[in-house]
């Protein structure tokens, strides 16, 4: 059977943004002075153009092309240039300057620099480990993210093919919030929505990427660390072994954007550590925090053997980041999860409707640690550990349960694995794709998903998430 997510893709289409009708002033144009940017922060219910008309920019490290207009919507950014650039702006804008504070921007070059002598060395045999192994660490907000991008955009210009790895499961990279993932870049990056597209998002001007996907169904890695941990051992085990099939994405090396949370030095920095070993990370860069940047530059001090060498590094945080609040973050993700059932406003798609019956659905539901560490006492037989005390989190941490009103609105990840694989077959496997339960008919015992693709799974484990919360009504 195909992937679930993926649907038959024929050669990606130059698929041009809408006007939007709304906007009937004329485009107003912009000088940028050579290193440059202009920061921009748009609703989600507006859109705003920008095109290119002298000069050279890009965002987030991709470039723009001479003449063609980007459409922004729901989002903050830059347009970044190294040499000056004339832009045309056209729609309406939360907020729009042009920023000169840019020395950051030099400072990430100076890295993607640093990372392509060692690929280069890779390449030369001098280290036969491969590329660079890099993580980007610091608070929420610190602009990780965007150095990731950045350092991706450059390395896939100078013909390389980074692999890259998203530990925050609040945002899902080429996937579902609650995901963890990892992708070989072999394409450019899409400048409008930031990654580019997976097969599920249909035909696309930008070449899609096929991520292989973890389902981590929390907000925070923290929620359950028991689960977190085999699925970061999981995906690096999966990664490595792809890359020693690939030369060219092994010499390219790994970048690994990691979420805020888990830069506390609260628990002395266990899952960074984990992280740390299981991608066997050698360049570490640290933005926003010198007590992060000085505790792991402390922990790295004195190498058992070359092998163990981690190379700690402070980036300045670009002038340009900022803050989202929970209402913006969570209107991402109801867009992302709408986008991923129904396409975008330039590639639609058209989910498909399944009844399936109680009876041949095996669905396993994550447990909410926390609820279920104050209930704890009244479930005899189930042994919850206390999370923060062993460092390890509660026991059981997914049920079997049968399928109830209560599921309606929920999404439900389709597992690689069958629906009688033990526990921890279920928790480890990856994701075939998403599905969405638009309606639980208690009477008849069926249940109606919708799903990206018409066919139907067959006999796989269905893993119910506490996370995104509230994704309400899509089929409305
Ligand atoms: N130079 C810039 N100009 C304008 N906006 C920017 C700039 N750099 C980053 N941003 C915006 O600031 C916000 C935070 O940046 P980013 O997502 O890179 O941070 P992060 O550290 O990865 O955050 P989190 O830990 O929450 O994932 C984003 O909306 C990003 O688009």
């Amino acid at each position: 059977m195909s992937l679930l997510p993926g649907l038959s893709l024929s050669a990606p289409s130059a698929a041009t943004p809408q006007p939007d009708a709304a906007s009937h002033a004329p485009p107003r144009t912009e000088e940028l002075p050579a290193r440059s940017e202009l920061r921009f922060e748009v609703a989600f219910a507006k859109s705003y153009r920008i095109r290119l008309v002298r000069g050279t920019a890009e965002v987030f490290g991709s470039e723009l092309a001479p003449g063609s207009t980007y459409t922004f919507s729901g989002t903050k950014g830059a347009v970044f240039t190294w040499h000056g650039c004339t832009l045309e702006l056209h729609g309406d804008v939360e907020s729009e300057y042009v920023g000169s504070e840019t020395e950051a921007m030099v400072e990430w070059l100076n890295v993607h620099g640093m990372l392509e002598t060692a690929r280069d060395d890779a390449g030369t045999g001098r280290d036969s480990n491969g590329g660079p192994r890099v993580l980007i660490v610091g608070p929420d907000d610190s602009g990780k993210t965007s150095l990731l991008k950045c350092l991706t955009a450059w390395g896939l210009k100078m013909g390389r093919t980074p692999t890259v790895v998203n530990m925050d499961p609040r945002e899902g990279l080429l996937s579902m919030p609650g995901s963890l993932s990892a992708v070989t870049m072999g394409s450019m990056l899409d400048v409008e929505d930031g990654w580019g597209s997976s097969p599920v998002s249909g035909p696309t001007v930008v070449p899609v990427k096929t991520p292989l996907v973890y389902h981590f169904p929390f907000a925070s890695p923290e929620d359950s660390i028991r689960m977190f941990k085999p699925l970061v051992t999981r995906a690096a085990l999966a990664v490595t072994s792809r890359l020693e099939e690939d030369n060219e994405a092994k010499q390219s090396g790994i970048i690994v954007d990691t979420p805020g949370s888990i830069n506390q030095p609260k628990g002395n920095y266990d899952l960074l550590m984990h992280i740390i070993s299981e991608f066997s990370i050698n360049v570490v860069l640290t933005l926003g925090s010198e007590r992060l940047y000085n505790d792991l530059l402390r922990k790295f001090a004195s190498p058992k053997s070359s092998d163990d060498v981690v190379h700690v590094f402070r980036i300045s945080k670009s002038g340009g980041a900022v803050a989202r609040d929970e209402g913006l973050m969570r209107q991402a993700r109801q867009q992302q999860i709408k986008n991923y059932f129904f396409g975008d406003s330039r590639t639609s798609l058209n989910p498909h409707g399944q009844w399936w019956d109680f009876g041949d659905l095996t669905i396993y539901k994550a447990v909410d640690t926390t609820a279920s560490q104050a209930q704890s006492s009244f479930l005899p037989g189930m042994d919850y550990d206390d999370e923060s005390a062993s460092g390890q989190g509660p026991v059981t941490w997914l049920e079997r349960v049968t399928a109830s009103q209560g599921m309606v609105n929920a999404i439900l990840s389709v597992k690689f694995c069958s629906g009688n694989s033990s526990l921890d077959s279920v928790r480890d496997s990856c994701v075939m794709g998403f599905v969405y339960v638009a309606e639980v008919d208690e009477t008849r015992k069926k249940v109606r998903f919708l799903a990206p693709h018409p066919s139907r799974w067959g006999d796989r484990a269905l893993v119910w998430g506490n996370w995104p919360e509230g994704v309400g009504d899509l089929v409305a």
